[in-house]
């Protein structure tokens, strides 16, 4: 189990390190309008767990979200702290 914050930090070490086998290292490279339509199938998948699914797969599909959105802050150069801020 990790944290919000963890998964950033080992996401942003493949960023740098670019470890062959990476998903994240593919996924950041497959572009920000690939990692956009990403988020929405994934979003998408949140929102049928929550109608249709118990809590576990919800709970999963979220994690899933969070992932991809991370994915995406990396590719922009975003920190959490300049999400944070608005929260
Ligand atoms: N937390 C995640 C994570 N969540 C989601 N995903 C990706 O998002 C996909 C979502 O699965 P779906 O079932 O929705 O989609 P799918 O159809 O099975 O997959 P695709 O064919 O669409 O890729 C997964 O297959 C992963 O590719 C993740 N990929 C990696 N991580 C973590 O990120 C870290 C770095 O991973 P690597 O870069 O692969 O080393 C590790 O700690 C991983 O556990």
């Amino acid at each position: 189990m990790k944290t919000f914050d963890e998964l950033f930090i080992e996401l942003t070490d493949r960023a740098a390190t670019r470890p062959e086998g990476s998903g994240t290292v593919a996924a950041l490279d497959s572009g920000v309008h690939t990692l956009g339509k990403k988020i929405i199938e994934e979003a998408g998948e949140v929102w049928l767990a929550a109608e249709h699914e118990p809590d576990e797969s919800l709970a999963e599909e979220i994690s899933q979200l969070l992932y991809w959105l991370q994915v995406m802050m990396i590719k922009r150069g975003l920190t959490p702290a300049d999400v944070y801020k608005h929260l």
